[in-house]
């Protein structure tokens, strides 16, 4: 385990773990409004190389926003993001070589429709100045190891939402990136994909090579992550090791609902008492005690 002081886990960005090692993802002072809508309100990251990372918030909590500004495809409005100690944003040339070094897999993923599996992936791959022996051959590996190789010939409008997952996963890996994004990889994806899914990303992992994901689903990122951000309303709630994040709670679950403060959320659904059941059905007056129509 990286020695982050406990301390470092929350609220601050802690010193980048590894003795000193780049890490993966750096983010000082990270800022984005949509319109009166702060979507990223000054955040600081540092997310270290060769880790399973997850990144995980409520609905709207700025994760996408997030990734996106990362991976290059979102201009900041300040801060600064080094990826492998590149700067994401620093001049016209920058995002290009960055992206040349990371491979994504965004939300809403949009794909040549019109393109079959296969096609796709041979055009991916020629993008990223691989040649075309070299993309043959890991795009078959890749699409038998995923279970796609039947459907490699269908065309993408044809395949459900899974094997799109799927194949946009092996378009990202392609490359062999240094670091790989991923947003909500396992949404749509059956327990056998996810598994084969999962077994891919640790032997990725395991040869230096870092991903980082957003998830909603704690039991999934507590299994496979051994670091985690926690983001809620724009700004980082905690960050760490797994253990660091999760501390004394039962799980990663219970300590992510007190962290976003989710608890009072939940309770004040109790006002909502109308709803279901077959009491009082009626105006709100109620017929409750002491409510009654005299
Ligand atoms: N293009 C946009 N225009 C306006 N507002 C946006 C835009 N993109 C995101 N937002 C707003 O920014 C906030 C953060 O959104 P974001 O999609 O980053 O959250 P998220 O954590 O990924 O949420 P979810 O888990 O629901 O996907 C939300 O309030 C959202 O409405």
């Amino acid at each position: 385990m990286p020695d982050q002081a406990s301390e470092g886990a929350f609220e601050k960005a802690g010193t980048a773990p590894g003795d000193g090692a780049v890490p993966a993802v750096r983010v000082e002072g990270l800022w984005k409004r949509f319109g009166q809508q702060i979507a990223v309100n000054g955040i600081d990251l540092v997310l270290p190389a060769g880790r399973f990372i997850g990144l995980v918030g409520p609905n709207g909590a700025g994760k996408t926003t997030t990734l996106s500004m990362i991976t290059g495809l979102l201009r900041p409005d300040h801060g600064r993001i080094l990826v492998a100690g590149d700067d994401v944003w620093a001049d016209p040339g920058s995002v290009a070589r960055v992206k040349s070094r990371i491979g994504v897999l965004p939300e809403g993923l949009r794909l040549f429709e019109r393109l079959s599996g296969r096609e796709l992936l041979a055009y991916s791959g020629r993008l990223r100045g691989l040649p075309g022996d070299e993309v043959d051959k890991r795009a078959a590996q890749l699409l038998d190891v995923l279970g796609l190789t039947d459907s490699q010939h269908k065309l993408v409008v044809d395949y459900s939402t899974g094997m799109r997952k799927k194949i946009g996963l092996v378009a990202a890996l392609l490359h062999n990136p240094e670091v790989l994004f991923l947003d909500e990889p396992f949404e749509g994806v059956d327990p056998v994909s996810a598994q084969t899914i999962r077994g891919v990303l640790e032997r990725y992992t395991a040869s230096g090579a870092t991903v980082v994901f957003s998830s909603h689903v704690m039991e999934l990122v507590e299994s496979l992550c051994d670091w985690v951000a926690v983001m809620a309303a724009g700004r980082i709630r905690a960050q760490g090791p797994l253990a660091e994040v999760r501390g004394d709670a039962p799980s990663l679950q219970a300590a992510f609902l007190e962290l976003v403060g989710a608890n009072e959320r939940a309770a004040a659904g109790d006002s909502l008492d109308w709803l279901g059941g077959t009491g009082s059905a009626g105006s709100g007056t109620g017929s409750g005690a002491g409510g009654g129509v005299r």
